[in-house]
């Protein structure tokens, strides 16, 4: 769908050239002013790292979840990271996963300035589907738990899979970044591995009947409960 059709069909869009960068700007409040440093350094170092605006939901769907424990698939630089951390209101234990070391330091280097101690940080260095398959084979509790996903697109399907079949039994909200993936599922011509990737997480979780919430904020976050 071109835009021109989008914007006859649902009337303004706000898909506008520039307004996204002027909404970061000039609208999304920064939990820690430091962040704007982080967002150059990703910037400059052209790494893919969770938008502004993004970072703002994805805090507004840890504040009113209110989990003990959060898991991240995908530190990275740290961005989504320290929105989670902005959004707790009692302590929780958080663990952060990436294959990557250096990312990891990137992390840590900026962590200091948050001078708080009301979370428990685990990084773990390795592969997101191993660390996760932890966390599922942990036992059920009362606790609330968050996920949050922003590993590599091709491997979503098989996340999506052990989430699906093996934490229905948890109270556990999940939230997955660039679910819309530069509006490239939108185009059928676009086969890439990681274009089928996403795709077939939307026809999962459709298939799946579960009620969702898709937030087409940055490059899409979904957001699904099971609350037990
Ligand atoms: C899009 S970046 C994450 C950005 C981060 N959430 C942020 O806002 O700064 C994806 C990260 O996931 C890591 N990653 C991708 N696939 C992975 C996997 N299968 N296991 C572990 N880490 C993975 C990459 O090394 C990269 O740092």
């Amino acid at each position: 769908m071109t835009s021109k059709d989008s914007n006859r069909k649902y009337g303004n869009s706000i898909y506008k050239e520039g307004l996204e960068d002027w909404i970061h700007s000039e609208l999304v409040q920064r939990p820690f002013p430091w962040l704007k440093e982080l967002e150059e350094k990703a910037l400059q170092d052209r790494f893919p790292v969770l938008s502004p605006a993004s970072g703002s939901v994805l805090a507004f769907l840890v504040s009113s979840w209110k989990p003990e424990y959060i898991l991240e698939l995908g530190t990275g630089y740290g961005i989504s990271l320290f929105w989670t951390i902005s959004a707790l209101s009692s302590f929780a234990k958080i663990t952060t996963v990436d294959r990557e070391p250096q990312f990891i330091e990137i992390t840590k280097s900026f962590l200091p300035k948050i001078g708080s101690n009301s979370f428990d940080l685990e990084f773990r260095e390795g592969e997101c589907l191993d660390i996760l398959q932890e966390f599922l084979n942990s036992p059920v509790t009362q606790s609330r738990e968050f996920l949050f996903v922003d590993c590599d697109k091709i491997r979503y399907p098989e996340v999506l899979e052990k989430i699906l079949s093996q934490g229905r039994d948890r109270k556990l909200r999940v939230a997955f970044d660039n679910v819309l993936w530069h509006g490239r599922i939108a185009d059928p011509s676009n086969q890439a591995p990681s274009d089928q990737a996403v795709r077939k997480v939307w026809s999962m979780i459709q298939d799946s009947k579960l009620s969702y919430t898709l937030f087409p904020v940055g490059d899409g976050i979904l957001c699904f409960d099971f609350s037990q």
